[in-house]
């Protein structure tokens, strides 16, 4: 009787054996194709805690029905962070398992502030644009349009596009790109050539500390620009937990055998914790009221365990509202590692608490 354990007759059977594929190569997507993800999550208050407590995004109104309801909410709602990472992950089986790089997400609208814990969501993309990338042959670049519902009302909770680079069928991917690095950030130049003279910080959390520096640096060679002090060395749970929490299964992220050969050499961190740290360390020097939305949102270099993830922020636009809670704040934010290495940078819309509240 054949030993299948034997070492041998293993590897032998190893490599006749096929191997069931997961996820989609880039010649699997056409222009306008509608893809229905597989049932998604329900969205648990244990995950949205977990999400917030290790991105250090420890805002109240998310954890506790008093503050929430001090903000106009009946109780307190699901992060906006972990609600983008929930409509994201069941969305990746489909588009980006492979491997492929996550490069940028725009448009990214909460459609609903209000979704609350023990909601089924349903996900939905779209495919919006594909093109062969001149760069890189072993790739394409494919863009979808996502959108999350709550799948028994069918309202629509969240939306944004999203754009990764996806490998072609021949030859197989690899997760590469720290290789051959030309820039300044690489050699340790340093360039700051268009950058204005001078740097203007906030004087508090709340919005008219935002619109009283911005107002200090219009019509000057000067731009509100500041760091966060906090930082966050990535571990095991921000790196592999974290995805997988929200249904994500790209490899990248939890199989380092698979990453072994790649430039990386070991798995890299999932864009949206990157990114959520660096918002988290951003929200805690603010009195955030609402989150609004999200756009040109891009990812420079990969994070892995180990790295320290930092967060500096500039404030692009302020906007009284009628509302007398709070005015509007357009920031961009900049999530950057130990070696003072841009990871991530995106704008984001925000309704900041006024004083007088
Ligand atoms: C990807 C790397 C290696 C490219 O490094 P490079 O030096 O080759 O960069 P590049 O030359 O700037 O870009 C290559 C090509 O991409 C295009 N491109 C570039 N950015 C955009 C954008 N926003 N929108 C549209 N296109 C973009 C760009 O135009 C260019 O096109 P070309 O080949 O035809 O000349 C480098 O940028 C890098 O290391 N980035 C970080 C990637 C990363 O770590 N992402 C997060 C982790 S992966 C992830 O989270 C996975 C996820 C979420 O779970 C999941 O999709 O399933």
């Amino acid at each position: 009787m054949t030993d299948w354990t034997d070492s041998r007759t293993f590897s032998n059977a190893l490599e006749r054996a096929e191997t069931l594929e997961k996820g989609s190569c880039f010649e699997d997507f056409s222009e306008g194709q509608t893809i229905e993800h597989a049932a998604g999550l329900t969205l648990s208050a244990h995950a949205n805690e977990l999400w917030m407590s290790q991105t250090l995004n420890h805002d109240p109104v998310y954890w506790r029905s008093d503050a929430a309801r001090a903000v106009g909410y009946d109780d307190s709602p699901i992060h906006p962070d972990y609600l983008l990472a929930s409509v994201m992950g069941p969305s990746v089986e489909d588009l980006s398992e492979k491997g492929g790089y996550f490069l940028g997400r725009d448009d990214v609208s909460i459609h609903d502030p209000t979704v609350a814990p023990g909601t089924e969501i349903r996900v939905e993309s779209m495919v919006e644009a594909k093109r062969e990338s001149s760069s890189r042959p072993d790739y394409g670049i494919v863009t979808w349009e996502t959108t999350g519902f709550d799948a028994e009302t069918g309202d629509s909770l969240l939306s944004y596009t999203r754009t990764n680079m996806i490998p072609r069928r021949e030859p197989m991917a690899t997760d590469g790109g720290r290789e051959s690095p030309t820039d300044s950030r690489a050699t340790g130049e340093t360039d700051d050539s268009g950058l204005p003279s001078e740097f203007v910080s906030p004087d508090g959390p709340y919005f008219e500390d935002f619109r009283d520096a911005h107002e200090r640096t219009t019509n000057r060679d000067a731009a509100v620009a500041y760091r966060h002090e906090r930082g966050r060395t990535m571990d095991d749970v921000m790196v592999a937990t974290l995805p997988l929490v929200t249904l994500n299964t790209a490899k990248q992220h939890h199989n380092d055998d698979y990453m072994a050969d790649s430039p990386s050499g070991e798995i890299v961190a999932y864009g949206d914790v990157t990114r959520s740290v660096a918002l988290g360390h951003a929200r805690s020097d603010e009195r955030t009221y609402r989150e609004i939305g999200y756009g040109d949102e891009q990812f420079h270099d990969f994070v892995t365990v180990g790295d320290t993830i930092y967060g500096f922020t500039r404030v692009l636009a302020t906007e009284d509202t009628d509302d007398s809670e709070a005015g509007e704040v357009t920031f961009e934010h900049y999530a950057f590692n130990q070696r003072d290495e841009p990871v991530y940078s995106g704008t984001r819309t925000a309704l900041i608490q006024k004083r007088n509240q």
